[in-house]
Formats: structure tokens, sequence, C-alpha cells
């Protein structure tokens, strides 16, 4: 027999993907995700796991549980415990450890392997189940995001074509941004708003919208600048991505160059041995894309989604729009509990009042629970993309909660007028490493890769450098997005951000700085590396000359022919003039001559011509130098 998938095992065998892992966790056995393969033998120990489940048992009387079949025994513990998780185990069934398990008396016979690990793995389930079992699994939310043109509308149409169930009679298919589409592996809720708004807008206010990403990359077009901004997104929000290599129906189509590109971006299939779940799809013919989906419940099974319907209701806005004739349209996304007609929401500062919802198909609902998302008539503004949603038991209430949120807006801005830094913030924590997220563009792949070799070398125990992005050209507002979650900083070689992209990262307070020497850039990072803030600047004394002579060049105006009476001075340096006990001037020194060389310091006892740009200087003024220096903190 030839390696099996485990989650083709799982089909097979007619038990859920998590059962199995579950099986395979108390065996010992390692994998990286369902759709790795196992062995012969493993297969095997896990049909008789199962058939020794199957064939059941009585529950574990008092001094029994280690004479008789433990694996009997313990399988009915397991299944009490999922039948009835919030009961307590009888008293006379204690709940055994996996040691007592495999440890019979003598009297008792002989466990076979499989006995003994089902044993060990229900007691495992048992431990590990009960608490979680009392609140529900969810379904998935995915958001599909690619590069222009690589198909992703064209795929989420054909899910949305073959996969929502016909729209309800009198109900009005409308534009929500998600739908909810039904598989046989049960539902998958798909964000449909354009322009990765899942993962840039939304992330950008805090709410984490997605559970899942699906990369789309086109068979025949390959890893293109805004896939990996995708994947960059995908990974700054620690959702796990399925790759979808589209358009596989062309001819031109070339799977195996998408997934050797795919390496690149250090995504690695699992075919390669990493860990990377692709799927070749053709959003025109179909093709794939009941295998995507069953890869999209996998890895939601994986992720082990839960929410309590009837618990405290939380949800975020996805788009927001005002009807003419209906007023203002918000759809609202499910993440905890439940929402119904005449609910009162509370959305940043504002509240409305559930007046109707419609489902993702335009039929009117009553009630909403997790992942649901819907559409809601009754604010009077339109909200945010990406605006957290809370609700309040009456007006009053959610009135409390708006003054409550003014305030505290109110507070951190004035604490963020007068900011300090402490000193955890300034240098990081003092025990973990501390990430450093950068994202980097450059002119040319050869700058990208030469930065990037550099950057490998400053890594160290305490730091770590992490290139969240690194493109060619010139940032992107989705870049600078991207930095603002993710508190990273841009860095541009030899490109500049265009006046519209500055002005977004001013207004999300990302810093985003261009460089056209490549050690300049290089330093920046060793600031950010020191303590990510900016740096100190303090001003050192130099030196005090007097003015003696004054000479007046063609060039350069008046000089100050001075004497150094203490320390040095230095080209560059500042300068303060004064005359009497009054300050005349400050600058800069812009010229040092010692005759007729131009010099870059004088010391003491040494005469020089000092040209501060000024031409007002006289004879008998002092002159006094200082620089500033940047102090280590
Ligand atoms: N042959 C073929 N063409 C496809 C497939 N998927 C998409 N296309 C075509 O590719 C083009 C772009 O598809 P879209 O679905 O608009 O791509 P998109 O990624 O949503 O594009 P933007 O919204 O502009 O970013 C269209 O002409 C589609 O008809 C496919 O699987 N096979």
């Amino acid at each position: 027999m030839s390696k099996v998938r485990i989650y083709t095992l799982a089909k097979d065998l007619g038990v859920d993907n998590q059962k199995l892992l579950e099986i395979l966790d108390s065996l010992g056995v390692v994998y990286k995700s369902v759709s790795s393969t196992l062995d012969e033998d493993t297969v095997e120990t896990i049909k008789e796991i199962l058939a020794a489940e199957a064939a059941g048992g009585t529950p574990a009387q008092p001094g029994t549980a280690t004479q008789g079949a433990p694996a009997t025994d313990t399988t009915d513990a397991a299944t009490e415990t999922d039948a009835a998780p919030a009961a307590a185990p009888t008293p006379a069934a204690p709940q055994p450890t996996p040691k007592d398990d495999v440890t019979p008396t003598p009297a008792a016979p002989t466990p076979t392997p499989a006995q003994a690990a089902t044993a060990s793995h229900a007691a495992a389930v048992a431990v590990a189940e009960a608490p979680a079992r009392e609140i529900p699994h969810r379904s998935p939310v995915v958001t599909i995001m690619g590069h222009v043109d690589h198909g992703k509308t064209s795929l989420l149409d054909y899910i949305r074509k073959t996969k929502v169930a016909a729209k309800e009679a009198g109900g009005i298919t409308q534009h929500v941004g998600a739908f909810e589409a039904q598989t046989s592996k049960g539902r998958i809720v798909f964000i449909d708003t354009p322009g990765h708004e899942a993962f840039t807008t939304i992330r950008a206010r805090g709410a984490n919208v997605a559970d899942i990403a699906i990369i789309v990359v086109a068979a025949d077009d390959s890893i293109m600048p805004q896939t990996r901004e995708a994947i960059a997104h995908a990974q700054a929000a620690k959702v796990p991505l399925i790759v979808a290599i589209n358009k596989v129906d062309l001819p031109q189509a070339d799977v195996d160059r998408v997934k050797t590109d795919l390496t690149m971006v250090n995504l690695v299939p699992e075919e390669f041995g990493g860990d990377t779940v692709v799927v070749p799809v053709s959003a025109k013919t179909g093709e794939g894309v009941e295998d995507l989906l069953e890869y999209i419940s996998l890895t939601a099974e994986l992720e082990d989604l839960r929410a309590d319907p009837n618990g405290e209701f939380s949800g975020v806005i996805i788009e927001s729009k005002v009807d003419r004739q209906a007023g203002v349209l918000a759809t609202v996304m499910v993440q905890e509990g439940t929402i119904n007609v005449g609910d009162f929401l509370v959305v940043g500062e504002t509240y409305g009042k559930i007046k109707a919802m419609t489902d993702s198909l335009g039929g009117r609902i009553k009630s909403a629970g997790p992942s649901t998302p819907v559409q809601v008539l009754g604010f009077s503004e339109a909200p945010v993309s990406g605006d957290k949603v809370a609700s309040a038991s009456n007006e009053h209430a959610a009135r409390e909660k708006v003054a409550v949120r003014v305030d505290t807006r109110r507070t951190v801005e004035e604490a963020r007028a007068q900011r300090k830094l402490s000193l955890e913030e300034m240098m990081g924590s003092l025990v973990e490493v501390r990430e450093v997220n950068l994202i980097l563009r450059a002119d040319t792949q050869g700058s990208v890769e030469a930065i990037q070799g550099i950057l490998a070398k400053k890594e160290s125990d305490d730091v770590k450098l992490n290139v969240m992005l690194a493109g060619i050209g010139a940032p992107t507002e989705g870049d600078v997005l991207l930095a603002s979650t993710a508190e990273a900083t841009i860095l541009c070689f030899s490109v500049t951000a265009s006046g519209a992209v500055k002005k977004v990262a001013d207004q999300k307070g990302v810093d985003l700085k261009s460089f056209r020497i490549i050690y300049e850039l290089i330093d920046e990072v060793d600031r950010l590396i020191k303590g990510n803030v900016e740096p100190v600047f303090e001003e050192k004394y130099l030196g005090r000359a007097e003015v003696r002579m004054l000479i007046k060049h063609p060039k350069s105006g008046t000089i100050a022919g001075s004497y150094v009476t203490d320390g040095s001075f230095k080209r560059n340096a500042k300068a303060k003039v004064t005359r009497g006990k009054q300050v005349v001037y400050e600058g800069t020194i812009v010229g040092l001559k010692r005759f007729k060389d131009d010099v870059r310091e004088v010391q003491t006892g040494y005469e020089c011509g000092i040209n501060l740009d000024w031409n007002d200087v006289m004879e008998g003024d002092i002159i006094e130098a200082s620089e500033m220096v940047e102090v280590q903190q």
C-alpha cells in the first residue's frame, strides 16, 4: 500500500480529521498538516485503534481501571465526555491517566499496542477536549487575495454561482461584501470586498476578520508584486494561507513553475516537503475548485475555530453604504454572540438600533450568530469598514458606551501628545527577542537582495529583523497599511513614495524613509536595532576662539581671523558668537582655514580663518563652537 494523506484516510474511515490528528498525537507521530502522508504501519495502527474503540465496553469500575481491558474502558470514558461535556465523570470512573492505561497489573491481559494507544489516546482526548467542547465550532471566514487579473473575482464568482443556495423568494440578491457558500464539507463564508479590504483597511483598524487567506496565482504569470504583498498581509495577520494556482486550463499554464517560484518566497509546497497547501484550479472550468473548498474546510478544522452564539456579541463592519431610500446599510460580520432585530449596536462613537437585517442572499432575518455576514439597517451614520461593533442592552447603555469611548479617545490623545517612552518601549523587552519589522522597497532586484544580504548579517540573539515584504518599485498604500498594522518601518532605496502614499503614511504614523546611499539605509537599520526610537542628540561644547582680525573674501564674504583659546574648532560645527554679554549670532561654521588651506579641525593655540556665512562678525567677538552628538540610550 502506498502512503496515504491524513484527510484521505479520515474520509475513508468515516472519522473527522481532528480525531485522526488526536490519535496521531497520542502515537507521537509527527505531521505538518492534514495533507501530510502516513506510512502503512501507522495506518494499520490507526485502524486497530478505531476498531478497538468501535468494539466499545463498559465504563471502568473502581479498582478495575487497570485490571480489565484498558482500551475499552477508557474509550467509553472518552465517549461519555463527548456526549456530555459538562457532566463530571462518575465517582466510579476516575479519569484514568495515560500512564495508568498502559500499565496493567500482572493479572490483566497485556493489551495490544493498539489497545494501549487507544487507552492513552482516549484519556488524552477526554482531558483535552472537555473544556473546549462547550464552545461550538463556527464556519471559517475566507478572503481571496492576489495580483491584479490573476482571477480573484472569477474564482469568487464561480464559487458563488455553484455553491450559494438559490435565493429566497422575494429576496433581492445584493452586494454586501460577503457571501456564504454551502459545500459538502459545510458552510464557508467568503469576503468579497474588493481591494483586499479584509487585510488592509479592516486590519489597519485593528480588526481581524478573516481566518484563512487564499492567495490566487495565475498559472501563466506566476508570482507578481501584489502576490508578494498578499502573502505578506496574510503572514502579518498570522492566518493560514492556501495557494490557489488559477487558470490551469490555459495551454501556457505552468503549475510547476509557480510551485518553484513559491519556494523563492519561502512558501514551500507540501509536495516539495514544505507545509504550504497548493491547489491547482480553474475559475473558468471549475477544475480543482472542489478540492480548494475541501482544503479550506480541512484548514478550518485544524484551526479549531469556535465562537459562542450565546456569548457577548462582537462583530466587525465589512462595508457600508448609504442607500437613497433605505438609509445607511452596513454589513456586519458577527464574530461572537448573536444579534437580533431591535438590538442596539455601538460602532466607534455612534450607535444605532437594528430596524431590519438581511442575510447575504437578501432574505430578511431576525437574528444572526457567529460567522454570519448580515446587512443591518439602523445606523444614522455610515460606519467605516474595520470598525468593531458591540451591542448594548438598551439606548441608555448604548449612550453610556459611546460616552466612555469618547472619554477614552480624548485621554489617549492627550497622553499621546505628551508621550514619554518607557525604558521597555525604547529597548524592547529585556528578556524576549525583539522583532524589528521592515518593509523594503528598492529600484532593482539586485538592490533588494544586496540589502537583504546585509540585514541577514545584522540579526543577533536579541534582535530579529523581520523583512515582511521586499519589493521593487515605489512603496504603495498597501505597504503603508501593512506597516501600520505590523508596526513596521518602510525603507526605500533609490525609490521614493508618491505624495499620496506619503500622506497616508503621515496619517497612520508610519515611518517611511528613502535613501540613495545603501550605507545610510543600513545606518537607519542599526538605529532601529538599537532601540527603535528617534535618536536623541545633545549639544557638546567643542571650543572657544577670539576674533582678532577680519578678512574680506570675494566669494565667502567676511572671514573671522581667530585664535583658538580653548578646545578645538571643527568644520560644520555649530557656532555661537557673543559680543560682550550678548549673543549676536548663532549658526554653522561653513568653512575653516589655516592660511590658504581648508582644514577640518583646528586645535587650541592656533590661528585660523572661520567662515560663518555671516558678514557682521567683528573684532573682539568670541566664537564658541559646539556639535550635536547622539546620546547612547
Ligand atoms: N482561462 C482562464 N481565464 C481566467 C480564469 N480566471 C480568470 N480568468 C480571466 O482572467 C481575467 C482576470 O480575471 P479577474 O477575475 O477579473 O481577476 P482579478 O484578480 O479579480 O482582477 P482584479 O479585480 O482586476 O484584481 C479575466 O479576463 C478572466 O476571465 C481561469 O481560470 N482561466
